[in-house]
């Protein structure tokens, strides 16, 4: 059963690769328009799972929902426009911030406007200026923007984060926690994002799921990484299972 709260939802979700069982039996949902963290030792599945959300894999079983539809039921485009997805290290072709910005639209045979890069540049808080700027002189945390950037090009409902700020100075991450912050305010975004940084998923996240060895262990307000009452996730917090 989904609801109309739920952005995604997981029903009993696998996904195996030859022998190795990576997700395993996955059910929960994220709520809609909320910030929810996933957080948990690395290899516990978290980026697999977004490759999951996003269409780039499928599930070995169970089901996905997205605004209540199964996922198989959207065209690729469909799917894009619901689901963005931006990563650690933004892969930025050769030219332009603006070339760069509009890769979503080229690929498919369509162009931003002016007026459209320059408002998505002051969304991410870059100077309009910076659309003439070669991509390779950006900084982290700027690349990081435009990669934002780039991403909101098909103006997804939802937007997936894969670790945006682990290569970031603190200013930079402090910046990027304010952009998306004010994104999913401003646009009523769903934001999921994998952070490593579990002070950051309690700032930043009103929901967080911890997953482990393929398993979502435990879900909840963010506060469960504060007091956890899970054993597992207990150990996670003090870092114990890295
Ligand atoms: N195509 C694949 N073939 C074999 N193993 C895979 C494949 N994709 C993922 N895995 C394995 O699945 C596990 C989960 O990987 P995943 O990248 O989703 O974890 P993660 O939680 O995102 O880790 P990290 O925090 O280090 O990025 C890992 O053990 C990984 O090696």
């Amino acid at each position: 059963m989904t609801t109309n709260l739920e952005a995604i939802r997981f029903e009993q979700v696998h996904y195996t690769v030859d022998s190795l069982h990576i997700l395993k039996n996955i059910t929960g949902s994220f709520p809609k328009g909320e910030i929810t963290t996933l957080v948990g030792p690395s290899g516990a599945g978290k980026t697999t799972l977004f490759r999951l959300c996003n269409g780039l894999k499928s599930p070995s079983s169970g089901e996905i929902y997205i605004h209540g539809k199964t996922i198989n039921s959207y065209d690729p485009a469909e799917l894009r426009q619901n689901v963005g997805i931006a990563l650690q290290n933004a892969t930025m072709i050769n030219g332009s911030v603006r070339k760069n910005l509009e890769l979503p639209l080229t690929l498919q045979g369509k162009a931003l406007p002016q007026k459209d890069a320059e408002e998505l540049m002051h969304v991410v808080g870059l100077d309009k200026d910076f659309l003439k700027r070669n991509s390779k002189d950006l900084s982290g945390g700027q690349r990081q923007k435009l990669s934002i950037a780039r991403t909101l090009v098909n103006r997804p409902k939802i937007l997936l984060l894969d670790e945006i700020t682990s290569s970031l100075d603190r200013v930079s991450q402090q910046d990027i926690e304010k952009l998306i912050g004010q994104i999913n305010q401003e646009y009523g975004t769903t934001i999921i994002w994998i952070t490593h940084n579990l002070e950051q998923a309690l700032t930043i996240g009103k929901y967080t799921w911890v997953m482990m060895n393929g398993e979502l262990i435990e879900t909840g307000t963010s506060d469960l990484l504060r007091n956890p009452e899970n054993d597992k996730v207990k150990r996670f917090v003090k870092g114990e299972v890295e």
